[in-house]
């Protein structure tokens, strides 16, 4: 599939930069470059050209590279401007490649979108490659780069292929059935792999969690009574002054966070404002907002400066990990019990903050360094490998229909996996997938 329009868009990062690179796509790239620089280079060579608009007027020089379809990038014809990174350069050859016919800019995700659309890459790398170009933390970036090089799409592809041999099987017995002489023994086999894939998506989903956290951060929430002091810790932890300190009681009305890089994961730190009963409406607002973030932290730590005392304002915190923490060391000391908290603190003198970072690290998924990071990351995906879960397990009841309706059940789990490299029908899904990524890309 060839798009007719060719698209073109500044690809690298913020502008003054050393060099900026501009990338075109589609079927004029190189007639735009033959115009543009006064030849072709050499396909995959880099040259240096001189850039110049269409009176002539030079406006810069730079490498050039000529990539043609259909193994390039998106599989249409590319090219790359390599030139200075001032902004009126870079805006004065944009304005040039705007002057050409059937030329314009690329919108977000375009030239990844085109790529997809012409086989170059699956939705799932489509997708690790969004993912590696955001990912702040080592951890999130071997999960992306293992899942843009295809190490997901491997596997999804083989449990296809498996579905796909499943099948073909079975429609053999329904056409031999008749026949005397065909044992039905084909169907054991095939049974007890689709049992086995079963468990192995099970196996995979269970990772789910781990894959969300690596991707999107660990939840840490700082809660606590007011003025026990959760905005000076959030402020000690992230190095700078984030959130407003007073000796005020309720400062912190909105939630504010910040993320940190801890062992090379992401972990998103939040300030929620103090708990208590209040008549101000504002600061009744945040403490319902301190709830909701409550309910949907990975970890809650539970800040006082005083033992237990405020403990059961806390409301249900059954189903979420807490860490108790008593602050203010440094202070006359309140006599706390033993073990009445997991960690003491004074962002005053720095006292317990190790050891704090240390307990919130133990929440942190287990993984082996170096090994693969295969896991689901998406809520897209976890859905359609629950999909095509269930579907297999249908087709595995021992009381299902006959043959011919467990072969379709496989058809549905297949379709499900399909759908999440998007080999299956995704035609609607592909707005949404590719506005996530930035322009240029
Ligand atoms: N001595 C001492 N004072 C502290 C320490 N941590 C915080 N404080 C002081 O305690 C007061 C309240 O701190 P905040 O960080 O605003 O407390 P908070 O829990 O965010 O309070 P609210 O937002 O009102 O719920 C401020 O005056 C801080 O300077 C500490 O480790 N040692
Ligand atoms: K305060
Ligand atoms: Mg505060």
């Amino acid at each position: 599939m060839t798009s007719k329009d060719t698209i073109f868009a500044l690809s690298s990062g913020a502008l003054p930069s050393g060099v900026a690179v501009i990338r075109l796509s589609g079927p004029q790239s190189q007639e735009t470059i033959a115009q543009l620089c006064g030849r072709v280079p050499l396909a995959r060579h880099a040259s240096l050209l001189p850039i110049r608009d269409r009176n002539g007027v030079m406006l810069d020089q730079g490498i050039v590279l000529y990539f043609p379809g259909p193994t390039s990038f998106t599989g249409e014809d590319c090219a790359e401007l390599q030139i200075h990174g001032g902004r009126a350069t870079v805006k004065a050859v944009l304005a040039a490649l705007s002057d050409f016919e059937g030329l314009r800019s690329a919108e977000a995700g375009e030239f990844s979108r085109r790529a997809f659309l012409n086989g170059r890459m699956d939705l799932v790398e489509a997708e690790g490659l969004a993912d590696l170009i955001v990912a702040e933390t080592e951890m999130q970036r071997r999960l992306a780069a293992e899942q843009a090089s295809g190490g997901l799409s491997v596997l999804y592809d083989s449990w296809s292929k498996r579905l796909t041999h499943a099948r073909a099987m079975i429609e053999a017995e329904l056409d031999f059935a008749d026949e005397d002489d065909v044992p039905g023994s084909v169907a054991a086999a095939i049974w007890h792999d689709m049992s086995a894939l079963e468990q192995e998506i099970i196996n995979h989903l269970a990772e789910a969690r781990t894959g969300e956290i690596v991707r999107d951060g660990l939840n840490v929430v700082i809660a606590g009574p007011p003025n026990a002091g959760k905005s000076s810790l959030l402020n000690h932890l992230a190095k700078r002054d984030v959130a407003i300190v007073t000796d005020v009681p309720g400062t912190t009305r909105d939630i504010l966070s910040v993320d940190l890089d801890l062992s090379g994961f992401a972990v998103r730190l939040h300030d929620t404002a103090g708990l208590r009963e209040t008549d101000d409406v504002v600061e009744r607002e945040g403490i319902r907002r301190t709830h909701l973030s409550m309910a949907q932290a990975h970890l809650v730590l539970l800040l006082s400066e005083e033992p237990g005392a405020d403990w059961p304002l806390l409301g249900d915190l059954s189903s979420r990990p807490v860490l108790r923490v008593g602050t203010k060391t440094d202070k006359a000391d309140p006599s706390w019990p033993d073990g009445g908290a997991d960690v003491m603190i004074s962002v005053k003198s720095g006292e317990g903050i190790e050891d704090l970072i240390s307990a919130i690290a133990r929440y942190l998924p287990d993984l082996e360094s170096g090994s693969a990071l295969a896991l689901p990351t998406r809520q897209r995906h976890i859905a359609s490998l629950t999909t095509a879960r269930e579907q297999i397990r249908r087709a595995l009841e021992p009381d299902a229909e006959g043959l011919d309706i467990r072969a379709e059940y496989l058809r549905l789990a297949g379709q499900a996996l399909g759908r999440v490299t998007g080999r299956v029908d995704v035609e609607n899904l592909l707005d949404v997938i590719f506005s996530e990524f930035c322009i240029g890309k």
